[in-house]
């Protein structure tokens, strides 16, 4: 693709091994100058796709600022500028980010080492040029990176004032996964004869991620939602809520029945996003509770689950959160809680598309304890395989001679179940529902499947619908994903919202699709080769 040697040695490093489509169609044109709209599902490279051709362009050894990348959150800025380095490093190209919420002077005193690629927020972007420690004169290239979101946002007239302190000739990219028409407004103010390249997938959402909702009374969603956790146990997982307010009472409510959880809102600080953030791509925190500001673009590998604890009231959203897992090749699981008064919302969605999600039933306390118990026996053998026996050998015989080994062995997997909804409630407070859709109508109103070109759900086999216990862990999709023996007979066997779990994925990625039992629309749009070297 006219990529130069430096280039190739990152692109190797990232383990990439084929372009993805829209890597494949955006970069030349982007090498040649030309401006871009570029749409693809979430997780298929987007970056990357602007990247690599942005970096290929940059002149080091001039200091000028001469690409620019405008995110809408101060998450992905950060994560952008990290892959925009990483892409970069070998060229000995500077990337930087610039962002609200963080010192200033440092960023001044950082862009005095002159950066070739900058990475914002709008906000403080504008500042930046306000101050005249960004110039933009000599730009090259400017990206509106999930530009729907930021005019979402209302960042319309930030990004306008950013454009007009940039040359005329420079060039104009705009990437999303969702396009709605209000873009076009962008396209034509700003952009000059733009090549729109949307890779035709038959959905707008990746079917790497299986759809699941649960139609829930507004009470009820949390205690199904911590039931649903304990069979379907994820890896990491990203709740979603409406409002500040319940992302702090889910987060809290989580912890107080013994989940590894934390919120992430606009109210915090920086410093202690930025904190939670990094617990969460290392694994210390399991669960992420998060309000929109974690929906456009993260990629965080190991996310199994997404739970929009709130059904998002505008679809594009939706198809943005889910798309957090389902990335790069890896499966995931998306599970929607929707009250009765909502349904017409989740129809909604589901018209943008194009996919029938699937109804759980919320597992019974019985399906929930003994989802906890599989994963407390494995997490048993764990601790035993961790303990260095000697070192307690002395005390345990005496325990022995004491107590029955059933009783030792009971008494050890109580205290690694967690804490249930009865010895442990939580309240959260209601959310009022969405307002009802003009036309109302929609829930039920749609006959099973029609949609998907016959055969209804996508994944064949599971369109029975209904499907009880709510998708334990296992399931028949990839022959036994189950991360060791004893865990692929805890009664998981059933269809519907697979773990999705990382274990599958070190193998079986470059396969996904015929991996997926009773998959038989193979419609989505690329599968993304990345060699396991993590
Ligand atoms: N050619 C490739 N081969 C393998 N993996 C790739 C390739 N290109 C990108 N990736 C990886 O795929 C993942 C998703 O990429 P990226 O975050 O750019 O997705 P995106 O399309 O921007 O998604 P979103 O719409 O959610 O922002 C990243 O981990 C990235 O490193």
């Amino acid at each position: 693709m006219g990529l130069s040697e430096d280039l190739l040695k990152a692109i190797k490093r990232n383990g990439y091994e084929e372009a993805t489509p829209i890597q494949e169609e955006t970069i030349p044109l982007v090498l040649k100058g030309e401006d871009v709209i570029g749409q693809a599902q979430t997780g298929t490279g987007k970056t990357a796709a602007f990247g690599l051709p942005i970096v290929e362009d940059v002149d080091i050894n001039n200091g000028d600022i001469q690409a620019l990348v405008i995110s809408p959150t101060r998450e992905l800025a950060i994560q952008t500028q990290e892959e925009l380095y990483k892409l970069g490093k070998d060229k000995k190209v500077k990337a930087q980010v610039v962002y609200g919420g963080a010192d200033i002077r440092r960023q001044i005193n950082n862009l005095k080492s002159h950066p070739q690629v900058l990475v914002g927020t709008p906000g403080r972007l504008l500042d930046h040029i306000n101050r005249r420690t960004v110039k933009l004169d000599n730009l090259k290239t400017i990206v509106l990176d999930e530009a729907d979101e930021m005019l979402n946002m209302g960042f319309l007239d930030d990004i306008e004032s950013i454009i007009k302190k940039t040359p005329e000739s420079r060039q104009t990219l705009l990437f999303s996964a969702t396009m709605p028409p209000a873009i076009k407004k962008i396209g034509v103010q700003f952009m000059s004869e733009p090549h729109h390249v949307k890779i035709k997938a038959k959905e707008v959402t990746t079917d790497l991620v299986d759809q699941f909702y649960v139609r829930s009374k507004d009470f009820e969603k949390f205690d199904t939602m911590t039931r649903l956790i304990d069979v379907q146990d994820p890896d990491l997982t990203i709740v979603f809520g409406r409002t500040k307010r319940r992302v702090d009472e889910l987060s809290k409510g989580l912890e107080a029945r013994g989940y590894n959880a934390s919120g992430i809102h606009g109210d915090l600080t920086q410093q202690r996003r930025s904190q939670i953030m990094q617990q969460f791509k290392n694994g210390k925190i399991d669960i992420l509770v998060a309000t929109d500001v974690a929906a456009r673009g993260l990629d965080i590998s190991g996310v199994t689950h997404v739970y929009n604890y709130d059904i998002p009231q505008d679809p594009d959203s939706y198809v943005h959160r889910i798309g957090r897992t389902g990335r790069a090749g890896h499966h995931g699981v998306s599970l929607t809680f929707v009250t009765p008064s909502e349904m017409d919302y989740l129809r909604e969605i589901e018209k943008l598309t194009k996919v029938r999600m699937l109804p759980l039933k919320p597992p019974t306390a019985d399906e929930a304890l003994k989802g906890q118990l599989v994963n407390a026996v494995s997490k048993a053998d764990e601790i035993i395989g961790q303990t260095e026996t000697v070192k307690f050998e002395e005390e345990a015989e005496k325990l022995i001679a004491k107590y029955e080994p059933i009783d030792l062995a009971a008494a050890l997997l109580n205290n690694i179940t967690k804490d249930d909804s009865s010895s442990v409630p939580v309240k959260i407070t209601p959310e009022r529902p969405l307002p009802r859709h003009k036309g109302g109508g929609g829930g039920g109103r749609r006959s099973g499947g029609s949609r998907n070109g016959g055969g209804g759900y996508r994944g064949g086999s599971r369109s029975g619908g209904g499907h009880s216990g709510g998708g334990y862990r296992g399931g028949s999709r990839s022959g036994g994903g189950s991360r060791d023996g004893s865990r692929s007979s805890g009664g998981g066997n059933r269809e519907g919202g697979y773990k999705g779990s990382r274990d599958n994925h070190g193998s079986s990625n470059r396969s996904s699709s015929s991996n997926r039992g009773g998959n038989s629309g193979a419609s989505h749009s690329f599968s993304i080769r990345k060699k396991n070297n993590d």
